[in-house]
């Protein structure tokens, strides 16, 4: 295989942020792009995201230094060479980078040539993406984690925590679970506007009401399930992501939205105790800080046995600190964003590395997203049970519920739907 052209751009994420595409020709005949969305609580570890800082243009966010980046020494380094897989071309973009989170030439250009290839090899071997990514006899269709309700960094409203999800585990399809959480997602909707309050969205698509606590978030999920005629718990759970490493400053958490106060590790530990004692919460993204090994460790040790504690970003998709984590006992499951590690071939090492020691893992998406449906493809190929990809509202979100509908429909029998066994404790 020879990739005969590759061409990268800057073009737009859903926040309006530029962001990267690359265009790749393999043997003059397959051709395929690909775009790298964007974070906006991101992790402190994560692969660097080259931004121009021009403030002329895009306030300083315009990416045309790594689109320059692909076009000139990535293409030099590229064209017209014999690259016999994905493991192949992505040694030669670490080691053309050179650097150990890809700062010099920039994760986002990266990103884009590595899965850019990932797809026009699948079309020169004739096979879907998925396949391309891990070939199986048959797979496993992943239950979508809704975010319904958004807050923290994802919205202007009264929220601290930034994700509440709905999994509607409780299907025989991606289909039928797909229905039961849109049917619930705008029974929501008529609940909040019966209350007053506004159903604007956040960055991924869930509401961004101005609630009058933490909790009432929980609470008004449930009664949107019940009112759409499905059983908290049976048929749909809760998930959430506080992120809280955005709260974290000088060894407290602070509420800057809600309360106005902080909470100790101890504190916030009794608070997701209760939450999960309570509520039919299923998973618990990012309960303790990135930089609260030891907040992460007790929490861990409290609830590692009742409910799926993910690592995102504690771990950045990164083989070698999810090691180190595993190796210091946290967490029992870990997120998976291709941007976070910046190449295909290292984030399926990570998932890799997952199933050697029982953890879960979650395919997820950024919150600045593009028409880009990659993350369909890699739930689907690694049979990871679960993903979040926002919620019913956004063009950017359902574009990959769309290509998991059409892959399920394609793969017939060959596929099965994950159902409650996607979470760890089911
Ligand atoms: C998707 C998330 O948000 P972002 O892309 O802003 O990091 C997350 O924190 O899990
Ligand atoms: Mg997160």
């Amino acid at each position: 295989m020879k990739i005969t052209s590759l061409h990268a751009r800057e073009v737009l994420d859903s926040r309006g942020n530029p962001t990267v595409e690359a265009e790749i020709t393999i043997d003059s005949r397959f051709q395929a792009s690909a775009i790298v969305p964007s974070g906006a609580s991101t992790g402190e570890k994560e692969a660097v995201e080259l931004r121009d800082g021009d403030l002329q243009r895009y306030k300083g966010k315009g990416v045309l230094q790594a689109v320059g980046h692909v076009n000139g020494e990535i293409s030099y380094a590229l064209l017209n060479k014999e690259i016999p897989d994905q493991a192949a071309l992505d040694r030669i973009l670490i080691e053309l980078d050179g650097t150990p989170n890809k700062s010099r030439l920039g994760a986002n250009a990266i990103l884009a040539v590595s899965i850019a290839f990932a797809k026009a090899m699948a079309l020169a071997r004739g096979i879907p993406l998925y396949a391309q990514l891990e070939t199986h006899d048959t797979y496993v269709m992943p239950v979508p984690c809704m975010n319904v309700i958004n807050g923290g960094r994802h919205a202007d409203n009264s929220i601290d925590f930034q994700e509440f999800m709905i999994a509607p585990h409780r299907a025989h399809s991606f289909r039928e679970a797909i229905r039961m959480g849109i049917e619930t997602f705008q029974t929501l909707k008529e609940i909040l506007r019966k209350k007053g309050y506004v159903t604007a969205v956040g960055d991924e698509g869930g509401f961004a009401p101005n609630l009058s606590s933490n909790e009432e978030a929980i609470e008004i999920i449930l009664e949107a399930i019940v009112k759409a005629g499905y059983a908290p718990g049976d048929d749909i759970s809760i998930c959430i992501d506080p992120a809280t490493s955005e709260l974290w400053e000088a060894g407290r958490y602070v509420l800057f939205k809600s309360m106005k106060g902080s909470l100790s590790r101890d504190e916030l530990l009794d608070l997701w105790v209760n939450w999960v004692r309570q509520y039919p919460i299923v998973l618990l993204e990012d309960g303790m800080a990135e930089n609260d090994w030891d907040g992460w460790k007790m929490l861990t040790q409290t609830l590692g046995n009742e409910v799926e504690l993910v690592g995102d970003d504690i771990f950045c998709t990164n083989p070698s600190i999810f090691q180190k984590g595993i190796e210091q006992g946290i967490a029992n499951s870990i997120l998976i964003k291709l941007n976070q590690i910046g190449t295909v071939t290292e984030t399926l090492q990570t998932i890799q590395l997952a199933r050697q020691h029982h953890y879960k893992y979650f395919i997820s998406h950024r919150s600045g997203e593009t028409e880009d449906t990659t993350i369909a493809d890699l739930a689907v190929a690694t049979c990871a049970g679960h993903i979040k990809t926002g919620s019913g509202c956004r063009g950017e979100r359902i574009a990959k519920f769309n290509r998991l509908l059409r892959i399920e429909e394609e793969l017939g029998h060959r596929s099965r739907f994950a159902g409650k066994q996607a979470f760890i404790f089911s």
